[in-house]
């Protein structure tokens, strides 16, 4: 049963995020066993995350952003419980719906009607709440005509517009969305953000949102945390965190 008497909804106490990688380059899975049994191979660790911490409060919503590898879809992967953290403590209260990779939690040899089942399994929804809001879901995506066609055969926009409006068909306590939605055409985009809106209207779901696009950020989140190569650089209101971030690259 979900702790409902927090005023947070996630906190994220002190993360780092430690993978250890191959210092040097093979080509083969034959040269990597040899390396092992010799002991030649090395790792070195590379800090992903470094002791990355904050709380965010129902019904906030929360942009992360970042340049490239700045540790922003990790952090997600951390909270949706995908990765476990090398370090420190994440609480996540309610129900989460992660959006975090495309494809994730689909199976590519089955129909986009038998995915919508299995997926919405990994959801936690029953067999009977999938019948009952099968077709809202395919009205949502706009795939009426493709729902017994092999996941394989769709195009990741496709394949985006079935993830979203799986896991968002109720609605979540945490809505994650990394950036699976920019492979989204600019209408069905339109669609999802005023899906979040509505979401953050209600002032029940607290959405964490990564997004490139700061007119994005700006436009749905009220607050933004900035992480650059694993490193918490700033917290605060969007406008100010997107401001900030931009002059560092001016
Ligand atoms: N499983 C892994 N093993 C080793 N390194 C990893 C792994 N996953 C991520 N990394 C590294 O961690 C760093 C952060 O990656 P991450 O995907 O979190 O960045 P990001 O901020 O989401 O980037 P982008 O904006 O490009 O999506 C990168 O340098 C990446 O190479």
């Amino acid at each position: 049963m979900a702790d409902t008497t927090s005023e947070y909804a996630i906190e994220v106490n002190d993360v780092s995020m430690i993978f250890n990688i191959a210092s040097e380059q093979l080509n083969n899975l034959k040269e990597y066993f040899i390396k092992i049994m010799r002991h030649e191979l090395f790792f070195k660790e590379f800090r992903a995350l470094d002791h990355v911490s904050f709380k965010v409060r129902r019904g906030e919503v929360v942009g992360l952003v970042g340049t490239n590898g700045s540790g922003k879809s990790t952090m997600l992967k951390c909270i949706a419980g995908v990765l476990e953290p090398s370090e420190g403590t994440i609480t996540v209260r309610g129900n989460i719906a992660p959006l975090i990779e495309l494809g994730a939690g689909f199976d590519p040899e089955l129909t986009a009607r038998e995915n919508i089942y299995l997926n919405g399994s990994l959801l936690g929804y029953s067999r009977e709440f999938v019948d009952g809001h099968l077709q809202d879901i395919i009205d949502f995506a706009e795939l009426q005509d493709f729902m017994d066609m092999p996941l394989k055969n769709y195009s990741s926009g496709m394949v985006a517009r079935i993830a979203f409006a799986i896991a968002t068909v109720t609605e979540p306590d945490v809505l994650i969305v990394d950036e699976t939605l920019s492979v989204g055409d600019v209408f069905f985009q339109e669609k999802c953000e005023q899906r979040i809106k509505h979401f953050i209207e209600s002032g029940n779901v607290t959405v964490l949102f990564v997004s490139h696009s700061m007119e994005q950020v700006e436009r749905i989140c009220q607050r933004a945390i900035w992480i650059e190569k694993g490193v918490q650089r700033m917290d605060g209101p969007a406008a100010e965190v997107l401001a900030a971030y931009s002059e560092q690259f001016s």
